[in-house]
């Protein structure tokens, strides 16, 4: 047998760590905003930046020199302390190093024993397979129990190798620490050799061509999506796991309009969130991710029409059935989560 029996699977272990979570706590976290904790000026602004975003995430990992690590680590720690992140209800996250580096053991033990009581997740990065989480989990705990924690700390993993890409099943279900898994697009065409220096996003050379006209005049091409395969398979395995799926890097800060794009089909493909790298990427995932209120209202419509979920029914020509009313149901609670965040929202939600 391979896995644990149903029985162990929700066991702390180690002694003394708290019990895992059975559900997760119903969070709305559209956006996950990276900030880099080794640069005193970006960090000062995290106080003011904490009840603008739904969570924060002190990055560890790529994009903080080899140099800065040991002070990017001490700043994630100050951040933790900077804001009433429990009280307050936005996340608290950190990306660490990979497994295989020579600073996740220090990120992971320093964050856990000085920073635990404040964190909500761990971001694990190109992780391959359920053995990464495993090991995690079995360390995490051990550090849990030493700092006295009640609330365990979550997991999200980085899906950006080929390997980890095809063991995403058994990665969403690897551990109830498991929280979400999001694309990192960057890492991932490097592994897989696709030919893109792009982090995320659609690519020219990347369409499909109609046919040949009779008369030989032009032919129009489209632009395709790169990432549909990649961003079903994942919301796939982390719905099968009741876990979140997120869309990743956007990385042309530059290009507000196809950032808008990609976090949009993402969203209706099923991800609940994406990563903002810029401040200017934090309204884009703020639109994107709280359903459109027009879609809300119909949503609604639905609902009042099926009272107790079953039957059938015509709202503006449009057959409505049990499976609209599940769909409208979605819809319907996360507008109830972000009316509960955000008053403007609320606001035109209810109108
Ligand atoms: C493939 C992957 O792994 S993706 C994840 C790893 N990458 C990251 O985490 C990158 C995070 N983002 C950043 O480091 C920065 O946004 C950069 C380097 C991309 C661009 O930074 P800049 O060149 O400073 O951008 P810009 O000049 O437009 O910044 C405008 C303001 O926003 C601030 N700012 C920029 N990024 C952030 C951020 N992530 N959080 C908070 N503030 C930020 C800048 O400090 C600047 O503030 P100021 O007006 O007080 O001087
Ligand atoms: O870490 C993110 C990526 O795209 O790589
Ligand atoms: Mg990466």
């Amino acid at each position: 047998m391979s896995q644990k029996t149903p029985r162990n699977f929700f066991k702390p272990l180690a002694i003394g760590a708290p019990e895992p979570m059975r559900d997760l706590p119903v969070k709305i976290e559209r956006m996950i905003h990276f900030v880099p904790p080794h640069l005193d000026k970006v960090r000062a602004k995290v106080p003011d930046m904490a009840p603008k975003v739904d969570v924060i995430l002190a990055n560890l990992e790529d994009a903080i020199p080899a140099d800065a690590k040991d002070a990017a680590r001490a700043g994630a720690i100050e951040m933790a302390n900077m804001y009433d992140w429990q009280g307050k209800g936005t996340g608290f996250w950190s990306r660490v190093n990979p497994l295989n580096s020579p600073w996740f053991q220090d990120d992971v033990s320093e964050l856990v024993l000085k920073a635990g009581h404040q964190l909500d997740v761990i971001m694990l990065p190109k992780v391959e397979g359920p053995w990464d989480i495993h090991f995690a989990d079995q360390y995490v705990a051990q550090l849990e129990a030493k700092a006295g924690l009640t609330r365990p700390i979550l997991f999200h993993a980085i899906l950006e190798t080929a390997q980890g890409m095809s063991l995403v099943e058994e990665i969403a279900l690897a551990s109830p620490r498991m929280q979400g898994i999001s694309l990192g697009p960057a890492d991932l065409a490097a592994d897989r050799k696709m030919k893109t220096t792009r982090v995320g996003g659609g690519h020219p050379f990347y369409r499909v061509l109609e046919d040949p006209h009779a008369d030989g005049s032009e032919r129009a091409s489209v632009q395709q999506d790169l990432w549909h395969y990649t961003i079903a398979r994942m919301v796939d395995a982390c719905r099968m796991a009741g876990i979140n799926a997120f869309y990743g890097p956007f990385g042309d800060i530059s290009d507000l309009d196809a950032c808008e794009q990609q976090f949009r089909n993402a969203f209706l493909l099923g991800c609940a969130g994406a990563w903002s790298l810029h401040p200017n990427q934090i309204d884009i995932a703020k639109r994107v991710f709280s359903p459109d209120p027009d879609e809300v209202k119909f949503a609604r419509r639905i609902l009042e029409a099926m009272p107790d979920g079953t039957g059938v029914a015509m709202l503006d020509g449009k057959m409505q059935d049990d499976a609209t009313w599940k769909q409208a149901k979605v819809i319907a609670d996360l507008a109830d989560l972000v009316a509960a965040k955000d008053p403007d929202l609320a606001a035109a939600y209810n109108n």
